[in-house]
């Protein structure tokens, strides 16, 4: 009797290290320009080769402009730009495909990966960025390593896993009008708390889960990393299969069909033992927002600002400049952020530009869009989603993780208040003394129009 992780774990073990850990098999590695540098200098200074080139995918996001550029010189910050040549000259050095700036294909990497058809049922992914968990969507083994970790697989094609505890939420019910996968994942982060996954594997699970699309999906296995995931599961399923085939990357012919077959046998068998369950029902959801500077300090929009619990709270309320008992809706904004691997894709450009149809950005409210790649930016555009954007008042930008965490020139000023599509409300994540408030694209949209937190579902 065997979890989806610990099925997965098993297939690609190389050998056991000891009880906790266990050398892994590494089927792809994803890297970026931020956290890859100095796992090559630490390649190069041991005299080491990349052992699987074709098993490596480079690409620029972090630190990524979106404004249009014409040349990398352009880029105006200088660190930024090292880090994006460094990388190019990395992946030349060692034959490593590289999506660069100027690439058309190039996005954040959780949005690139599986739109290229490189998240497979079955693999292992990993990549030197938190919310590679991301994939798990697809029922591939995908998390977040560090900078030694990286120059292991470069060398070797393998990582020393710290074997996770099976932890299962099941999402039943059907959720009400304006409530979104975001709203989902806020929830079970607000009712199980910031470390309330730490060291463990979660499985999402249950009839909530399975009606959600593949982005939906993507946005849970996505943030719950701020729970403390370091893995993110959903058993693949033909919706999973059917995001798959056909994409540049995906397997054809007989190799598809072995991968579907195989994708058949990914799931928990029956009477599996989890060390923790948490089950939710999503009826009982309402749209959410953040109020404090972790992602768990959420509350439901028709609710006011709590009365502090301890020092953390008092912290985060004063940072945030919020009283308690204040109703959450009446909280201004100064900027409006449709971005972020947890919440740029196509479907969360759709929803959001279903609110912005036909309004205007409130007087005062600085919104951009930075579509999650430019493979979805483009597809934005043929469905005229850009438009209603720009009508709106939003500005319409190139792709990257720009505001997510403020790396780029797109930087909050000290002081100024967010609504914000992203997963990280950390003091100071989108600019020195900003404030953040997380919410789904489409509260995002509602709280740019208004110019307060507000309720999507009253618009
Ligand atoms: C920069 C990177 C290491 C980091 C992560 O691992 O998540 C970033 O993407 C983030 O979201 O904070
Ligand atoms: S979009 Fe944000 S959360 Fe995602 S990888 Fe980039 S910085 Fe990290």
């Amino acid at each position: 009797m065997k979890t989806l992780y610990e099925k997965l774990l098993d297939a690609h073990t190389v050998r056991r290290i000891d009880d906790d850990t266990v050398l892994l098999y590494v089927d792809f590695h994803v890297m970026n320009e931020y956290t890859s540098p100095q796992a090559f200098a630490g390649l190069h200074e041991a005299g080491r080769s990349v052992r699987d080139p074709g098993r490596h995918l480079a690409i620029v996001d972090h630190v990524s402009p979106t404004r249009a550029i014409a040349s990398l010189d352009e880029v105006e910050d200088a660190g930024g730009r090292l880090q994006i040549e460094t990388l190019a000259e990395n992946c030349a050095r060692h034959e490593i495909e590289l999506i660069d700036l100027f690439d058309p294909r190039q996005g954040i990497e959780h949005v690139v990966v599986p739109d290229l058809g490189l998240a497979w049922p079955g693999t292992t992914i990993l990549c030197g960025d938190s919310h590679t968990t991301t994939y798990g969507a697809f029922g591939a083994l995908a998390y977040g390593i560090g900078t030694s970790e990286i120059e292991h697989i470069l060398a070797t094609q393998t990582v020393e896993h710290s074997v996770l505890k099976p932890m299962r939420i099941t999402l039943t019910g059907a959720p009400g009008a304006g409530v979104t996968a975001k709203d989902m994942v806020m929830a079970v982060i607000a009712r199980i708390g910031a470390n309330g996954a730490a060291g463990h594997a979660v499985e999402w699970d249950g009839p909530a889960v399975a009606a959600l699309g593949m982005e939906g999906r993507m946005t849970l296995c996505n943030m719950i990393v701020e729970a403390g995931a370091r893995v993110a599961v959903i058993a693949p399923d033909g919706m999973a299969l059917a995001h798959l085939g056909g994409r540049p990357h995906a397997p054809t012919g007989d190799a598809w069909d072995a991968l579907a077959a195989h994708a058949t046998t990914l799931r928990t068998d029956e009477g599996a033992v989890f060390a923790r369950e948490v089950e939710i029902d999503v009826a009982a959801i309402a749209p959410l927002v953040t109020w404090g500077t972790s992602p768990d300090q959420a509350a439901p929009i028709f609710a006011t600002v709590p009365d502090p619990r301890g020092d953390a709270d008092r912290r985060a309320l004063d940072y945030m400049d919020l009283v308690p008992g204040m109703p959450l809706h009446t909280i201004q904004i100064d900027r409006a952020f449709i971005g972020s691997c947890t919440n740029a894709r196509i479907e969360d450009l759709r929803a959001a530009a279903q609110i912005l149809r036909g309004r205007r950005v409130a007087d005062g409210v600085t919104a951009i869009c930075v579509p999650g790649s430019k493979a979805v930016r483009a597809q934005a555009e043929a469905e005229g989603l850009d438009a209603i954007f720009r009508e709106a008042g939003f500005e319409w930008r190139g792709s990257g993780c720009s505001m997510c965490l403020a790396m780029n020139d797109d930087v909050a000023a000290t002081g100024e208040r967010l609504a914000s599509s992203t997963n990280r409300n950390f003091e100071g994540r989108q600019g020195r003394g900003a404030r953040t408030h997380l919410m789904s694209p489409a509260m995002v949209a509602a709280a740019a129009v208004t110019g307060h937190l507000t309720d999507v579902r009253k618009l």
